[in-house]
């Protein structure tokens, strides 16, 4: 849910446009998002969603137009270091633990490893912490990714595919996680064919399809 008092954006997007393979994506974006809102990119398959969300986290720089950001507490005008970004693969090390490959990954993102138990009991995986990723299936991959979600220190997520290979259980789960954190001030960004039971504000690129 949004918050009820009207807030200065956060993210500025101006004039946004992006081409690859001299194909244009999308051009001339143009949108403001606020704490605690939730948006949604929508689109057919192709149509720049994971580009955008890659431009918008500052992972992918060749395009037109501004991304501004005006995170409070962030230490970079880019604001990386608020930034939670879980791209559409589970991005994850087979050979190591589903606690190894957390506390790797909040070394590398500045979050905090002393909930990462409680994180993997909250999607689901209590007693999973030390059996090797490449034991498990597709789906709990993704809930160890997703198990991000529950440490705090991000003002901003953006999510590609966070659905991805998530039972019909998991999806409520993880739409209550985002439900929560928005309302809590959050900025949620993510892609999805899966449209949110709740408020959300959408981006549709590729009007006229793949
Ligand atoms: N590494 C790359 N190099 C060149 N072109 C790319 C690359 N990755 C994606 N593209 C092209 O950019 C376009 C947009 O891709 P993108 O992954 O952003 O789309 P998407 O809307 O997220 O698709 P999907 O719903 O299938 O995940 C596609 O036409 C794709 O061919």
């Amino acid at each position: 849910m949004s918050p009820t008092t009207p807030t200065s954006p956060i993210l500025r997007v101006e004039q946004l446009g992006c081409e690859r393979d001299e194909r244009i994506l999308f051009r001339d974006l143009a949108f403001q998002a606020c704490a605690g809102e939730i948006w949604q990119v929508a689109g057919a398959n192709g149509t720049g969603k994971t580009t955008l969300l890659r431009i918008l986290a500052g992972l992918h720089g060749f395009h037109d137009g501004r991304v501004r950001w005006q995170v409070p507490g962030a230490r970079h005008a880019s604001a990386h270091d608020q930034i939670l970004f879980l791209g559409h693969l589970a991005g994850l090390r087979e050979e190591l633990t589903a606690q190894e490959n957390l506390r790797w990954l909040c070394a590398l993102h500045d979050q905090p490893a002393a909930m990462i138990p409680a994180a993997l009991s909250a999607v689901g995986l209590a007693g999973y912490d030390d059996a090797p990723v490449a034991t498990m299936s597709a789906g709990q991959k993704r809930r160890v990714a997703l198990a991000r979600l529950w440490l705090p220190g991000k003002a901003v997520w953006i999510l590609d595919e966070p659905f991805t290979a998530i039972d019909a259980t998991g999806v409520e789960m993880i739409e209550q996680r985002l439900r929560k954190q928005a309302a809590a001030g959050t900025l949620v960004i993510y892609t999805s064919h899966h449209r949110l039971a709740t408020d959300t504000r959408q981006i549709h690129l590729g009007g006229q399809g793949a």
